[in-house]
């Protein structure tokens, strides 16, 4: 090719095109913080502070008394420092020598030292006791989320934005690591400045006002710039939700191979930039809203503290305050500063937490209303019989049902095939039967109770499963059998299961057997080939010796050894079980005693192997492409 081609290639060829805008509809499209007011976002800090408060005494009640007792600490010992430094002022500042009158000043001076010391030693023993409180409640927090999601009905994930909120929570477990340390270092400055400016008001009434709109600008400022933070965060998390995935699948072991071998590379880390460029071009937009907030806040604060100096000179000039006095509300003034800045800034912070703590809450809420409560029967064992009448099941968002008005009955013993093209809905029915999904219409029963009224551990304890897209677990070979769930103390079962799909050899190869790791990312670990990936799979199915056993392609990745062991184990155990296998490899249905063919999820038809070989129909029609070569 020449330099020209190459050029002309370039010329037609069209630019990447940059990542998908994801925009929200519906209720998740409206930011809750949209419609509310500075007031009512102050008027929630109690309640923030008393949920945090919550949190904090169901993981640790002694360390959040420790806290409170620091709290009560610090109070009194600002108000003893400041009411020392009084008295030792008026010694400092009156008649005679300096030697006389420090040593008036001595005891005074002695309690504030000890005031100070007390001070600081209540400020260590704080950080202790949060110290304490904060990794576990990190980790309360994040398995609290992660257990909710993970018992959430499987149907919720199909629903739009479930995943979003997700990613929004996530943000209110990160907020947990600064939690504590935030809401404690408000109540510690909200308690100074109440003692200091308790005692300024005693020095003069007009000094407290005063200071008081010195630092409001400050703080409203510190509440406007957080809600505009929130809002960027609001407008950024589907996109960050989707780079956290793309992000996964970029980088991950398991898909280097099609990355590189199509070229992908660039297009990822462009399409990875690209995103992250909005995410940031977002970002920036509050930057000139931040500075403006805090220009002006600091302006309007700035003027009313000149002020607040200036009448405090003005009442020492003019003999209104003694000196000694004037000199005390110089050090009040400069305490209720600072603790005012510290309960700006740390309410501001708090508030800003309590914004992601309500994400994650709504979350948690959402996703306890979604998990499943469909009653307390349990199955009888063993499971003789499984029927389906009309039953039909549409996808959220989707205008057609997956499964549409089905009726079949399975009996212990028999093995059903289920087959048909692409998304006719054969995984959506084996989704139904095990009660992963409940049907919309219709009603699945399982020894005649209807799996709607079942708890769905029992079912799920009958159950054995080899999804289409099944689980490279990182864990050891055992595990990925047993599923941590062993059935004996000794391995023959796992070996007798590894037997059952000719991994014994493989197994033994590995080099710590049993016991090694399957994850190549991690030192030591094991990597399998994807048909040993799939015969694990199937082995674990196997090992659960279940009364439902559901193969969904069980074999597409497997060498005709492997196909071969796996279908004759599966007829030497199908007499104590109902067996369903999905499969495009129309000769496996001959294992079968019915086959059911689908269509735009229905039964369209159905039958024995020779029976529907020669009906003419969908079956007949696949068989003879897949035998067209
Ligand atoms: N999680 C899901 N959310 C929304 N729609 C889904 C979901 N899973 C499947 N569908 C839709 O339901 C229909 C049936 O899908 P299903 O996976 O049951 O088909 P299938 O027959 O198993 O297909 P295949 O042979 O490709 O595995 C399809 O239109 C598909 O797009």
């Amino acid at each position: 090719m020449t330099s020209a081609d190459t050029q002309d290639t370039q010329a037609v060829t069209p630019p990447p095109p940059p990542p998908a805008e994801i925009t929200y509809t519906g209720q998740y499209s409206i930011n809750p913080l949209g419609e509310v007011s500075f007031r009512k976002l102050c008027g929630q800090l109690p309640s923030v502070l008393r949920r945090i408060a919550r949190m904090s005494w169901d993981v640790d009640r002694r360390a959040v008394l420790l806290l409170l007792v620091c709290q009560l600490v610090t109070g009194v010992a600002a108000a003893v420092l400041l009411a020392a430094t009084a008295s030792a002022m008026r010694p400092v500042l009156g008649g005679g020598s300096v030697a006389d009158r420090l040593h008036a000043a001595l005891p005074a001076l002695l309690v504030v030292a000890g005031a100070s010391a007390l001070t600081r030693g209540s400020a260590a023993v704080s950080t202790y006791a949060e110290r304490r409180i904060t990794p576990r409640l990190t980790t309360v927090t994040d398995t609290a989320l992660v257990e909710a999601v993970c018992r959430v009905e499987a149907a919720a994930y199909a629903v739009d934005g479930f995943a979003d909120r997700q990613e929004a929570a996530e943000m209110g477990v990160i907020r947990t690591h600064v939690m504590v340390s935030d809401a404690q270092r408000f109540m510690s400055a909200l308690v100074k400045m109440v003692t200091a400016s308790g005692v300024l008001s005693v020095l003069n009434p007009l000094m407290l006002p005063l200071l008081l709109l010195a630092v409001l600008p400050a703080g409203v400022g510190a509440v406007l710039s957080a809600r505009v933070d929130y809002e960027i965060h609001y407008a950024n998390v589907a996109d960050r939700n989707v780079r956290g995935m793309m992000r996964w699948w970029s980088t991950t072991p398991k898909y280097a191979d099609e990355v590189r071998a199509n070229g992908m590379t660039d297009y990822l880390l462009y399409w990875y930039r690209s995103l992250s460029e909005r995410v940031d071009g977002r970002t920036l937009t509050a930057a000139p809203r931040t500075l403006r907030i805090a220009l002006v806040s600091s302006v309007v604060g700035g003027v009313f503290l000149v002020a607040t100096w200036a009448v405090l000179a003005w009442l020492a000039v003019t003999g209104r305050v003694a000196l000694a006095l004037a000199a005390t509300a110089v050090v009040a003034v400069q305490t209720t500063l600072a603790a005012l800045s510290q309960v700006i800034i740390n309410g501001a912070a708090v508030f800003h937490t309590s914004l992601y703590l309500s994400d994650m809450q709504a979350f948690l809420d959402d996703a306890e209303a979604r998990a499943p409560d469909r009653g307390e029967l349990a199955v009888s064992a063993p499971v003789e019989e499984i029927r389906l009448d009309e039953v039909t099941y549409q996808y959220p968002g989707k205008d057609k049902p997956a499964v549409d008005r089905v009726s079949l009955t399975l009996r212990r013993g028999e093995i059903l095939a289920v087959v048909g093209v692409n998304g006719s809905g054969k995984s959506t029915l084996t989704r139904l039967i095990t009660g992963i999904y409940l049907a919309d219409k219709g009603r699945v029963t399982w020894n005649g109770s209807d799996l709607a009224r079942i708890a769905e551990a029992t079912v799920w304890s009958r159950t054995g499963l080899v999804p289409q897209i099944f689980a490279q677990w990182p864990l050891r070979v055992r595990e990925n059998v047993t599923l941590g769930q062993p059935r004996t103390f000794d391995d023959g079962e796992v070996w007798q299961a590894l037997d059952a799909v000719g991994m014994r050899e493989a197994v033994e190869e590995l080099s710590q057997g049993l016991d090694t790791l399957l994850a190549r990312e991690v030192f030591g670990g094991a990597e399998l080939s994807g048909g040993q990936w799939q015969r694990l799979a199937c082995s674990r199915a196997l090992y659960r010796r279940p009364s439902l056993l559901i193969l969904d392609e069980p074999t597409s990745q497997m060498d005709p050894r492997g196909e071969h062991a796996i279908f004759e184990e599966i007829k030497a155990i199908a007499g104590d079980r109902i067996t369903i296998v999905v499969t495009h490899r129309l000769e496996n249905t001959k294992v079968a005693d019915h086959i059911v063919v689908m269509d735009q999820g229905r039964i369209t038809e159905q039958g024995g192997y020779d029976e529907l070989v020669h009906a003419g129909g969908i079956f007949a029609e696949l068989l003879a492409l897949s035998q067209d070569r």
